[in-house]
């Protein structure tokens, strides 16, 4: 479906507020078990585990290559890494408390940015 002109401009504004927060995220003290996908050499039971895999460059390259048409696509791929996160790793363990760390952080500037 072609996309008018003034379409694009919107998706570009709506998707806009997403690179603001991706920066955020991965500039976060606590950002590091995110940043990459999990090694499955170094943990060979995670694809057993996790089905869906999600870290924050595979976001940033599906962001800069127009995989994302809204905004829930986006935040969906966010939701689906923390998720994976509390599904391998224990609450009290230094990749769980990152990630609730950072799923905190996550939701509090999504808030911010959907309620204005
Ligand atoms: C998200 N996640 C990250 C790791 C990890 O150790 N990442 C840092 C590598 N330098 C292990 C399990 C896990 O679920």
């Amino acid at each position: 479906l072609k996309r008018s002109l003034n379409q694009a401009i919107a998706k570009e504004k709506d998707l806009a507020p997403c690179r603001e927060i991706l920066d955020q995220l991965e500039a976060h003290d606590e950002a590091w078990p995110f940043l990459l996908p999990v090694n499955t050499k170094q943990f060979p039971t995670y694809k057993k585990i996790i089905r869906s895999p999600m870290d924050l460059s595979t976001i940033r390259k599906k962001l800069n290559d127009g995989i994302y048409k809204t905004r829930d696509d986006f935040c969906a791929d966010l939701q689906l890494m923390f998720v994976n996160c509390v599904t391998f790793n224990e609450d009290d363990s230094p990749v769980g408390k990152a990630g609730h760390s950072m799923k905190t952080f996550f939701d509090s500037r999504w808030a911010e940015l959907i309620a204005h």
